[in-house]
């Protein structure tokens, strides 16, 4: 080790030595956690993947649902079970629901509003989300966009199966990207789908937890600027305020955001414009990469469990019939398609450990001490893999949530909440991810027999159904067909791609 290294490493020693010495001793224990080392705590257990998984463990081993952890000073609380969550992020929301500053993140990122600490910047770019993406407000310009998004890949999933990954990747980056903007995509190889997804890479990168450590040893933010995608912050935004002064301009949340713009002083309406390009840039940050994921996974359940993929077929043929595709007001008929993608979200869940908040006093909950400052990790792959809550967890069982044939949450928790986070920084985007979700499952299924794909001795390969491991989790890349169900189905599949109308 050089002289730059030693001096680096006396200087961590000192920072958690002054650390310790300063810290108050608590009236109340912290939660039960596993054996720490003087001075670095858990820090060298931390695990580096699938951490919700070892989180969970290590609830078990210690029969709590709440535990706690020292890295090197900073205290994480994990929640691994549903009520703890609720008492702390719902009952006590106004001290569970702020977010750790990343200083990697804050220069060129500052904008992403699921970073930002609680407040008013938050506030402003939340109320922003809410008032324009409510179910209600929302709805119809997303729900005509996602069934135009849907129909018009239909065509190129029968005759490219091989590419539905990248097909249905760009479709749902689409239609963020299209309810955002008024954003007309490509159907492969988008350019501002690629840019946003370049930033969506490195955004996830710099959360992956762990990298609160910047925080504890504040030299390591300095960390190099060259970072690429930062050009997602104003490029689109600035395509819609061309095609605006154009005339040209499709409707969307920053045109409808800037007519609303009134005449201001110079000042205010720079500050207005900043948090609706904030705003646009979160919804496709927070929303493209996690309803991909879920797509993802709905395909991978279909291809595993071909039983559950004909109930869902057997419903629609019944609601819809087999002379038109879906459309949303079939909806409210088909529960068991509902319950297949509520089972989906809790089979595999798109943010394990959904987004840490930050506890911003002192607290005491179960005669546990919950220090200012720690980081609350609300573990929902946990949650939704508790074998009391849901019996045999692995196993993909969409009858869960069915009595009678119809959708019953009566005796089972619904997995849904806990897929979308928690208390007041819960995901605003539910309502748009559910109903995409739904009418592209819905219109896949229509249209497909999704199956898995033969050898050349005509043998199913087998199939990988590995994750990978970060804030959201995805598939790897696996293989499935996308077979028309039957000759009329393709006809009437390349004659809604027509109607759409874009290219
Ligand atoms: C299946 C799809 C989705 C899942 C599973 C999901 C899940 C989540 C989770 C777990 C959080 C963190 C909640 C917490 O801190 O406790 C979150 C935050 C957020 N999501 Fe989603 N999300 C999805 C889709 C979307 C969509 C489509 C949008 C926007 C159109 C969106 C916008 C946001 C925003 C803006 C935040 C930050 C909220 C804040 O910090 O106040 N999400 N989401």
């Amino acid at each position: 080790m050089n002289i730059q290294g030693l001096d680096i490493l006396a200087a961590l020693f000192i920072v958690l030595l002054l650390q310790r010495l300063l810290r108050k001793r608590p009236l109340y224990p912290f939660p039960p956690g596993p054996k720490k080392w003087p001075l670095i705590g858990n820090l060298l257990d931390l695990p580096s993947k699938y951490e919700s998984e070892t989180y969970a463990r290590w609830g078990k081993e210690l029969n709590s649902g709440i535990i706690h952890i020292d890295a090197a000073g900073q205290n994480i609380i994990i929640v691994n079970s549903a009520k703890i969550a609720t008492d702390l992020f719902h009952k006590r929301s106004s001290k569970y629901s702020s977010r750790h500053v990343y200083h990697q993140l804050t220069e060129r990122w500052g904008w992403l509003m699921s970073n930002l600490p609680y407040g008013e910047t938050w506030r402003e770019r939340r109320r922003l989300f809410t008032k324009h993406f409510h179910p209600t407000a929302g709805t119809t310009v997303h729900q005509t966009r996602s069934m135009e998004f849907i129909r018009r890949i239909l065509p190129n999933l029968m005759d490219t199966p091989e590419k539905f990954l990248d097909l249905t990747r760009h479709m749902i980056g689409g239609i963020t990207l299209s309810i955002a903007y008024g954003i007309t995509t490509k159907t492969e190889d988008d350019y501002f789908v690629n840019l946003a997804e370049e930033a969506i890479g490195i955004i996830n990168h710099a959360t992956v937890p762990g990298t609160f450590l910047v925080d504890i040893m504040p030299f390591l933010k300095y960390v190099p600027q060259w970072v690429p995608g930062a050009g997602f912050h104003g490029e689109p935004f600035e395509a819609t305020a061309k095609d605006m002064e154009n005339g040209t301009a499709k409707p969307s949340f920053v045109a409808t955001c800037l007519n609303e713009v009134e005449e201001k002083d110079q000042a205010e309406k720079k500050h207005v414009i900043r948090v609706i390009k904030d705003t646009a840039a979160m919804s496709f940050t927070a929303g493209a990469d996690t309803t991909v994921s879920a797509m993802w996974s709905f395909i991978l359940a279909m291809v595993c469990h071909p039983d559950v993929q004909r109930k869902v077929q057997v419903e629609i043929d019944t609601v819809v019939g087999r002379d038109r595709l879906p459309e949303f007001y079939d909806e409210e008929n088909m529960p068991y398609l509902a319950a297949t993608l509520r089972e989906v979200l809790r089979w595999k869940p798109v943010a394990p450990i959904a987004i840490p908040h930050l506890v911003t006093e002192d607290d005491v909950y179960d005669n546990y001490f919950i220090q200012k400052n720690s980081t609350v990790i609300g573990n929902v792959w946990a949650m939704l893999q508790d074998e009391d809550e849901y019996p045999n967890p692995e196993r993909f069982d969409p009858e869960r949530y069915l009595r009678n044939g119809k959708l019953d949450l009566s005796d089972v928790r619904d997995p849904l909440d806990a897929s979308f986070g928690f208390g007041r920084r819960e995901c605003p985007g539910r309502q748009i991810a559910m109903s995409t979700l739904w009418i592209t499952a819905a219109t896949m299924l229509s249209v497909f027999n999704i199956t898995n794909v033969r050898d050349k001795n005509g043998k199913e390969e087998e199939i990988d159904t590995g994750y990978s491991s970060g804030i959201v989790n995805h598939a790897n890349p696996f293989k499935a067909n996308f077979i028309p169900r039957s000759k009329e189905a393709e006809i009437m599949a390349r004659s809604a791609a027509e109607q759409v109308g874009i290219h």
